[in-house]
């Protein structure tokens, strides 16, 4: 490193020894989520039982010499882990299995984010970004984003960015058309089976989206696919989407720190300020742009009824899940 290089970016990943953060790890000391020039410090955290795993992980670290790991420590304390955190990415928690649904994971997975997110309060950057992975993503960053008083809100997001890909990947295939031809897409609402992954506003090559396929398609097709492919994964794979998950995190954290392209946006589940009639507070899935560092949530888009009911039915969703997290003493 130069003597011109940036300070290093400190970036804590937790669930590092399971297989999103196997996939995940390589790729953010490549530089492929801060860029080329970014030395990045990465704090694992672990359960105790996986820390060794871990350390197993870091050894291989090494042994790729990537220029830009400026540092590499494993931990099995949430406080330490997340100490000058820039960056954190909450990956580690329980996948769920065959006939699962996300939201079986409240329970077993809510109880992590209370903690993280005191740990992150107590010593994470003033400038901290934090995407959650681990499900049911949207709740468990909401119970996160409530546990660290003094960080604001907005600065707890949960990761769609995996819906949205699926979904230009879906439509590229229906369409034949590269999947960078297509812009404007948006998942709303929750990471689950009752997402809205939405092609109204989309194009594709610059035509309407809209206008290269059928409206039975978009119901009968393209929605269940999307909002069922973590399923499907499970199903033919025999485990949750890892890979797939790791390169969302990235293309995530990526735009938020980098920027959406001009003329597009991304998904991002983030803390609702009212918009698009979505109860404020509730982590919701929306378009947004970045710039800066910071996300707006895209205004002033035109929401046909069928949006309407499928995005009212996925906020639904949210708060049923808020209310059973409020139960559990867990916001
Ligand atoms: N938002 C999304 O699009 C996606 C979310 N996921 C979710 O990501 C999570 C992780 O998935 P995998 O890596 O496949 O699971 P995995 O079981 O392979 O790894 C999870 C790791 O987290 C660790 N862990 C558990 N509790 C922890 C804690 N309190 N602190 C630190 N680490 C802890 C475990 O020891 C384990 O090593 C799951 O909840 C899964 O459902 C998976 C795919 C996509
Ligand atoms: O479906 C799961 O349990 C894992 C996940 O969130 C996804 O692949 O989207």
């Amino acid at each position: 490193m130069n003597a011109h290089a940036p300070a290093p970016v400190t970036v804590t990943v937790t669930g590092a020894a399971g297989q999103i953060g196997y996939a995940l790890l390589f790729r953010i000391a490549s530089g492929a989520m801060l860029g080329p020039d970014v030395p990045v410090k990465l704090n694992l955290l672990e359960v105790p039982q996986a820390a060794k795993a871990a350390e197993g992980t870091v050894l291989e670290l090494m042994d790729c010499a990537f220029p830009l790991v400026a540092g590499l420590e494993v931990f099995d304390d949430p406080t330490k882990a997340f100490d000058g955190a820039n960056i954190a990415l909450l990956v580690g928690a329980r996948p769920r299995g065959p006939g699962m649904e996300r939201a079986d994971l409240l329970s077993a997975n809510g109880g992590i984010f209370s903690v993280q997110g005191r740990a992150l309060n107590e010593g994470a950057a003033s400038d901290v970004k934090v995407a959650v992975v681990g499900n049911p993503a949207n709740t468990n960053a909401l119970i996160a984003a409530s546990h660290a008083r003094d960080i604001p809100a907005q600065r707890f997001t949960a990761m769609t960015r995996l819906d949205h890909d699926r979904a230009v990947a879906q439509l590229a295939a229906k369409t034949g058309a590269p999947v960078s031809s297509i812009s404007k897409l948006a998942i709303w609402g929750n990471h689950s089976a009752s997402q809205y992954p939405d092609i109204t506003h989309a194009t594709v090559g610059g035509t309407p989206a809209t206008s290269l396929v059928e409206q039975s398609w978009i119901s009968e097709e393209f929605i269940p696919r999307v909002a069922q492919r973590g399923a499907e994964i499970i199903a033919v794979r025999g485990g949750s989407s890892a890979a797939s998950a790791a390169n969302a995190a990235v293309e995530h954290m990526r735009l938020w720190v980098q920027g959406t392209p001009a003329g597009d946006w991304t998904s991002m589940a983030v803390p609702s300020d009212g918009s698009y009639g979505v109860q404020e507070g509730l982590v919701s899935s929306f378009p947004v742009t970045t710039s800066g560092g910071d996300y707006a949530i895209v205004p002033g888009l035109n929401i046909s009824d069928f949006s309407r009911t499928r995005i009212d039915a996925s906020v639904a969703e949210l708060l049923s899940e808020r209310d059973a997290v409020t139960e559990l003493g867990l916001l």
